[in-house]
């Protein structure tokens, strides 16, 4: 699957997103939270009575929550580009690292994650004292720091990669993230929807019609079926996550922004049943949902420092009903035979195993929804199993083992902190419900983060049972009971006693929500009511997905567009579809000579008018339907579609005007003609083409073009894709291995696009910055060729001139040449000006090498990623 680089992620030292702070700043905040006491009396006493850990364990497991998390990152994107960045890790990094010996021992270099797939995810617990001796540590944050900003290292808790992995996901299938803010886990669902689609559309076009494979990943020509609809309540939190899952250039994400305990029915299109039964309303019902809830987040106190001043036991009880609420709708909104992945970053059994019991019981009881065991997934991961039994602390820090005996206490004890207390939050009667089945991975296992996840899997359809409202007398309290506690006193609210707009929730929060639900078969949508899906026969599944006939939306009434200060409420371009017989469509399929096998009825604008002004965008077809058939229904769509076509000035009215975009490209490249196509095989070709920004492809300079140079004489001007043809295998790489050999290893694909006298690859300055140092260890600054031929060109204009006293040049070819550079630089720098092009800016160098401590080794890494599972904040 593609990769968006595009400069460094804005305000890249601001954490959770924020503003960018001086570095200074961010050193003072971290040293405040080193200074946090790491103890809490309610918060050790409550998990020590809990016995979750053997007495042998306690110690250990006390003492890693007590220390620093050991840093981690996981390789993104497309299998085959993640490998080949993890093996420049493996072989040019790590064999740097683990030479140095620091007082008569080697140290300790990163390391893979046992049991993640393939090895694409690392951790490392180097202390600061030996980062800063060595110098092999700062090249090697070099290289972190570049990877991450062009989105092939994500930086990641290791324990939050481990509930997309258990999720049995195939590339054809419906996804849900309920809770996807900041997208961590979005993204590896995304890349397990796209695996292998890059090898599926080579083999589909290197096939004749007859020898195409059959089966359902081809079903497309091999590119990915599936869809993953990654939701967020946050408008905020849900333009961050467009921001992390932009980088992969996924055409088969669609991003909403919902609360997901009321999340609305998704329309699908309507046609007859296989039988011919007419079908008015079909609703979406997913393969795998993800429900990564909003939790207290006592898990990450390793990271979070602040939980060890801020835990109570409020927390979790109040953040209880509405993980059930969120629970149910997943279930809900599942096909049978779907599983949902239900995960928390808290330990607390209020949060985990009482929430899963509360919700099969909603649901219908264990015949209906079954705890599916995990004991045996992922080996290599030490964990524990889910529990069967435990208690619970009240607010006043009483614990508490059964509901009875809190009803019984309601009679003695005189304050309110009962009346957080609910019979849901208990151990079920029910003593054969399988909750062990589930795993709780803790911190001293193999020193991470704690994390709880379990999976539900749906048996048959489900009614879900009303909510029950707490059967709470006032005289059980013996003290008034206070009415409208809902924790919406700031009147913020989003309709669940939360603060959606500044990302924060009301954990003490225990009562329903404001928008409540009467009838579970009937969802109220935010804006509108929209018909369950519970009521539609189930037994229709999705069609396979076809081609319809293109539909033009009738051009809409622009609404007003809030200034974005006044943002307060979501506001998005629509997403309109293009016929496939406009001009611009047109246009394109004849220049870049299109193969008919490429769908071009999926491409789309984001504007009212629905015209092609100035990015077209592609989306697969399944995200098409959703739109389409969810337009002005009620459901927020955020964000969907990879740029595919960049309109922009053409030098002439045979080139083709729409360039194609960097995003875009992986999808399309395999469909456009021979007489559009550049192959490079030589190393240093590219290292050319990336260090050299618009070199001229004529004379002495276009010989250093070598391959390229000689194949782009004949091609007519604009846009083509050069292909990186991979020519040096392990095998046949000469000897000593390393990067000595004259071709590459990896295949790759960019846009190039042919002036009348120069080339230029298509990719942001720190793309090729990255790649440079990936696969050249090169970390020259790039140069801008334009400019040397423009002095070079002042220089001997000024020389002639002065040979001729200052007489002006009229002859025919001086007066060409200049027209030709005229030209040549009007284009430039409007390419320049362009998203994917390199910025006009002074090039920078990156740097002189400079001695980095453990924080700064990952600080320049993600940091504007808000990586944190806690997704709440302890008020
Ligand atoms: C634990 S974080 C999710 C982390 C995310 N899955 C990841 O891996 O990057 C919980 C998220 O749930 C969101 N959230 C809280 N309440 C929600 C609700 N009622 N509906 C949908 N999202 C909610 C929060 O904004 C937060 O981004």
């Amino acid at each position: 699957m593609g990769k968006r680089g595009g400069g460094r992620r804005g305000g890249s030292r601001g954490g959770r997103g924020g503003p960018q702070r001086p570095r200074g700043d961010n050193r003072d905040s971290r040293s405040n939270k080193l200074d946090i006491p790491r103890q809490n009396e309610r918060f050790e006493r409550y998990y020590n009575q809990l016995e979750i850990l053997s007495e042998d364990e306690k110690g250990a497991f006390w003492e890693a929550m007590k220390r620093d998390l050991p840093n981690s990152f996981r390789f993104t994107g497309s299998r085959e580009h993640a490998l080949a960045v993890q093996q420049r890790l493996r072989d040019y990094y790590i064999p740097e690292i683990t030479s140095i010996t620091y007082e008569g021992q080697y140290v300790e270099a990163p390391r893979p994650v046992e049991w993640y797939p393939e090895q694409l995810a690392w951790f490392m617990t180097t202390p600061k004292n030996v980062i800063r001796r060595f110098k092999p540590f700062a090249s090697f944050q070099k290289f972190l720091v570049a990877e991450t900003d062009v989105g092939n290292i994500t930086r990641q808790e290791v324990v939050s990669m481990i509930p997309p992995l258990v999720m049995d996901l195939k590339p054809g299938m419906t996804v849900l993230d309920l809770c996807a803010a900041p997208g961590s886990k979005s993204a590896q669902l995304l890349e397990m929807i796209h695996a292998g689609e890059e090898d599926r559309s080579r083999q589909v076009v290197s096939s004749s019609d007859q020898t195409i494979p059959e089966g359902d990943s081809f079903a497309d020509d091999g590119r990915s079926t599936g869809l993953l609809i990654a939701n967020d309540v946050d408008y905020k939190r849900a333009h961050m996550l467009v921001h992390q899952m932009k980088r992969l250039a996924s055409p088969n994400i669609i991003v909403t922004n919902h609360d997901a305990t009321i999340y609305p029915s998704i329309k699908i299109s309507s046609t007859p049943t296989p039988e011919g039964k007419p079908v008015s309303n079909r609703y979406l019902k997913f393969d795998r949902i993800l429900a990564d809830v909003p939790c207290s987040g006592d898990g990450t106190v390793r990271k979070n420092m602040e939980i060890w001043k801020n835990w109570t036991p409020s927390n979790g009880l109040g953040l209880h009903a509405t993980q059930v609420r969120i629970l149910v709708r997943a279930l809900q909104m599942l096909k049978v035979g779907g599983r949902v992945v239900y995960s928390t970053c808290s330990m607390n059994p209020v949060e985990d195993e009482a929430v899963l019991a509360e919700a099969i019981t909603r649901c219908g009881g264990p015949q209906l929804v079954q705890v599916v065991e995990t004991k045996n997934l992922l080996p290599g991961l030490r964990r524990s199993p889910g529990l069967k039994k435990w208690s619970i602390m009240d607010k006043a820090g009483r614990i508490w083992e059964d509901w009875s005996s809190v009803v019984k206490g309601r009679k003695e004890i005189h304050d309110d902190a009962l009346g957080r207390l609910q019979e849901g939050m208990f151990p079920p009667q029910e003593e054969d419900l399988p909750l062990d089945r589930a795993m709780r991975v803790y911190p001293h296992m193999q020193d991470t983060g704690a994390f709880f996840i379990a999976i539900l899997e749906k048996k048959s359809e489900i009614k879900a049972k009303p909510e029950e409202k707490p059967k709470m007398k006032v005289e059980d309290f013996g003290v008034e009971a206070s009415a409208g506690d809902n924790g919406t006193a700031n009147g913020n609210d989003n309709g669940n006693g939360n603060d959606a707009a500044n990302g924060t929730f009301f954990i003490d929060s225990g009562t329903p929500p404001k928008r409540k639900r009467d009838d579970d078969d009937d969802i109220t949508s935010p804006l509108k009511r929209v018909k369950s899906e519970e009521n539609i026969d189930s037994s229709i599944a999705r069609p396979a997905p076809s081609l319809p006939n293109p539909i033009v939306q009738q051009p809409t009434q622009r609404p007003p567009n809030p200034s974005k200060k006044n943002r307060t409420q979501a506001f998005e371009e629509p997403f309109k579809y293009l016929q496939s017989d406009i001009s611009e469509i047109g246009q394109i399929r004849d220049f870049y000579n299109l193969s008919p096998r490429f769908p071009l009825t999926r491409f789309m604008v984001r504007n009212p008018d629905g015209m092609a002004s100035k990015n077209i965008y592609y989306t697969s077809e399944l995200a098409k339907e959703i739109l389409q058939e969810n337009e002005g229904k009620g459901l927020k769509f955020v964000h969907a579609g990879v740029k595919m076509f960049v309109k922009q000035d053409a030098p002439s009215p045979e080139v083709c005007p729409w360039r194609i975009q960097t995003d875009g490209l992986r999808l399309l490249e395999a469909w456009v003609g021979p007489e559009r196509v550049i192959k490079l095989q030589k190393k240093e070709t590219l290292r050319r083409l990336l260090i050299e920004m618009f070199p001229r492809f004529n004379g002495e300079e276009g010989k250093q073009l070598g391959e390229v140079g000689e194949q782009v004489k004949n091609l007519g001007m604009g846009c083509c894709v050069l292909i990186v043809e991979p020519t040096e295998t392990d095998e046949n790489k000469p000897d000593g291995g390393g990067d000595e050999g004259e071709g590459l290893k990896e295949r790759m694909v960019f846009p190039l696009w042919k002036s009348i006298q120069s080339l230029n690859l298509m990719l942001p300055k720190e793309e090729r910055k990255a790649m440079l140092l990936r696969l050249f260890n090169d970390d020259t600054p790039l140069v801008n060729m334009s400019q040397g031929w423009k002095d070079a060109q002042a220089k001997d204009k000024a020389k002639k001139d002065a040979a001729n006293g200052s007489k002006q040049v009229t002859n025919a070819d001086g007066a060409g040449a200049n027209l030709i550079d005229k030209l040549e630089a009007v284009i430039d720098a409007r390419l320049q000006r362009n998203s994917s092009s390199p910025e006009v800016e002074p090039l920078d160098d990156a740097g002189p090498v400079k001695e980095v401590d453990a924080d700064e080794l990952m600080a320049g890494v993600d940091s504007d990623v808000d990586e944190e599972d806690g997704g709440v904040a302890l008020t």
